[in-house]
């Protein structure tokens, strides 16, 4: 496995914000993850990524427990976009995608052709080439997002997390940043609201309610009409879409 998680426990206060939550991130695989506002997505990924520490449980990283490999390996592997990802205003788009080749550089070693090669590339597959050379402070909330992305995929991650990286974008680039994961031959967990995005390109998911995982498995299994009733409160039928055989949820009025 690429990522798990055992039992994880993690508190803010006296509040359990996660309580008792497993999960395995297959190599390679997109994993969706899914829940209502509040149900600990972020928190979880926060976990996950190692900037948080839980209360209990343990985390592995390629088999090896998160808690004993330092934060530039983590670095060097795990690539993590946040909710609210902000940088330097004077910053150019070039820094901060450069930004992402800092945890593969060492002391003594000069900006080289790899380096710029997977700067190049980060800026092209998120369509932000056109922009390198403007200010950060200057970008749309769209752009700045997609900015964070393109860091992201220079930082060249084993694993990718992403927290709701879709919620600034447009429907085109929504549409292209989930294909552009989904095609990643690397490890992916990304939280969306989307539940048709969420359906369309991933290959797992997990819903959370509540601090606690709630369902898991493909999308035909987890996205069913009594999930979306117990954990959404919405209503809805879901059909397999015959444009892209995933299941495809129709909202009711
Ligand atoms: N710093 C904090 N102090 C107090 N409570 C917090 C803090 N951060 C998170 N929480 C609480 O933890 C719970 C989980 O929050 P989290 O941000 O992980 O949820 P989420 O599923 O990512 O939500 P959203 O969909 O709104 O982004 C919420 O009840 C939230 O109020």
């Amino acid at each position: 496995m690429s990522i798990t998680a055992d039992n994880l426990i993690w508190k803010i206060g006296r509040k359990t914000v996660l309580d008792g939550v497993s999960l395995q991130a297959e190599p390679g695989k997109m994993l969706g993850l899914l829940g209502p506002n509040g149900s600990g997505k972020t928190s979880l990924l926060r976990l996950l990524a190692g900037l948080k520490k839980p209360h209990s449980g343990r985390i592995t990283l390629g088999g090896q427990d998160l808690k004993t490999i330092d934060r530039k390996a983590i670095a060097q592997r795990v690539a993590f976009v946040e909710q609210h990802a902000a940088t330097n205003a004077s910053l150019r788009v070039i820094d901060v995608v450069k930004l992402g080749r800092f945890p593969h550089r060492s002391m003594f070693s000069g900006w080289t052709k790899a380096d710029s090669d997977a700067v190049d590339q980060a800026l092209e597959r998120t369509g932000m080439a056109v922009k390198r050379d403007e200010r950060w402070q200057s970008l749309s909330g769209g752009e700045k997002q997609r900015a964070q992305i393109a860091r992201a995929l220079a930082q060249s991650p084993q694993e990718l997390i992403l927290d709701e990286p879709t919620n600034h974008l447009d429907i085109q680039h929504q549409i292209n940043l989930m294909r552009l994961v989904a095609d990643l031959p690397i490890t992916s967990i990304i939280a969306l609201h989307d539940l048709n995005h969420a359906a369309m390109f991933c290959d797992g998911l997990i819903v959370m309610q509540a601090g606690k995982i709630v369902a898991t498995g493909t999308p035909e299994k987890v996205l069913t009409e009594s999930l979306l009733r117990d954990v959404f409160s919405i209503e809805a039928r879901v059909e397999a879409s015959p444009h892209h055989a995933r299941p495809h949820i129709h909202y009711l009025r």
